[in-house]
């Protein structure tokens, strides 16, 4: 089994960044820069905005936070997102996710620029990603992709089971994985599928985001397969991804961990995503 390391790439990533955007800022007389939004006080939320805060610090991203209280209307909540679009220095906006209830995410979703839309969520980014089109793609998924090409995971070809068909995980990964130049053949499940087991023992790369915890069991995973774990499920043990690691760690060919798999590649990729939001709004490339 080799483990694939997420924590190390993504520092590695961060590194890379650093030198670029050390560049871009000589040569645009700023950093770029990232706002991130968090409602309320979800502990969980808190801590993920306090790394993200962290990971733009280290590459020299500038970030700004902005903190509405639980109790903020959809209507102000808006206006804030209008002006954040409407910031010449702020290349990228994160609102975090899940808003308190009361509040029409995907509305607020919808009113982000999709020229600053770093997590990939707006329909235009969507859209883009489904047609094949150059554009943000979320950072989760495109992650993932990145530790496939970093450890050199063939994929043309391949079985590719993707559990879980979620707007932010499973449905961007599942295209991604389809297009051409990594070619691999999806097959995208979820709750309704029938005998998950037979169908996951087909992949040659199994990509877990259902968020249950140990849910893919040993018996579901084909010798030798590439299993990539996105599931953070918070448990009295602690975090635990969606796969029993320890149970098929021998079993396969290679394994991501939780922690230090897919989510410190989910930041790297946010700051990715920054960097590349600057460049384009500055005319730079792409
Ligand atoms: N607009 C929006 N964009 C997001 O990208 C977004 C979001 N909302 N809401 C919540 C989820 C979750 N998410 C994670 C990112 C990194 C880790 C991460 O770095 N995890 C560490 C462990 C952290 C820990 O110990 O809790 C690891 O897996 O090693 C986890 C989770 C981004 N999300
Ligand atoms: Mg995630």
């Amino acid at each position: 089994m080799k483990l694939i390391d997420g924590k190390a790439t993504a520092q590695t990533i961060r590194e890379e960044l650093k030198t670029e955007v050390a560049a871009l800022k000589d040569r645009l007389g700023r950093a770029p820069g990232l706002a991130v939004v968090l409602v309320g006080e979800d502990p969980a939320s808190q801590v993920y905005v306090r790394n993200k805060i962290k990971a733009c610090e280290d590459t020299g991203i500038v970030s700004k936070a902005f903190r509405p209280e639980a109790s903020v209307s959809q209507a102000e909540l808006e206006d804030l997102v209008r002006r954040l679009n409407a910031d010449p220095e702020l290349d990228g906006i994160l609102v975090q996710l899940p808003l308190p209830r009361g509040l029409d995410s995907q509305r607020i979703l919808d009113l982000i620029d999709p020229a600053k839309d770093v997590d990939g969520f707006h329909p235009v980014s969507m859209g883009r990603l489904t047609l094949g089109l150059p554009g943000l793609r979320p950072c989760t998924p495109a992650g993932v992709m990145e530790l496939l090409r970093r450890y050199d995971i063939p994929t043309k070809g391949k079985k590719a089971v993707v559990v879980g068909r979620s707007n932010i995980v499973g449905k961007p990964m599942a295209l991604l994985l389809a297009q051409p130049g990594v070619d691999a053949t999806v097959t995208l499940c979820h709750s309704r599928t029938r005998d998950l087991a037979a169908e996951c023992r087909q992949a040659d790369i199994l990509v877990a985001a259902i968020g249950k915890a140990n849910f893919i069991t040993a018996d579901m995973i084909k010798d030798g397969a590439v299993v990539i774990d996105v599931g953070m499920n918070r448990t009295e043990k602690g975090l635990a991804g969606d796969c029993d690691f320890h149970a098929m760690k021998d079993k396969v060919a290679a394994i991501t961990p939780v922690p230090g798999g897919v989510g410190p590649m989910t930041i790297a990729m946010l700051m990715v995503n920054t960097l590349a939001a600057c460049r384009r709004r500055m005319g730079l490339e792409s």
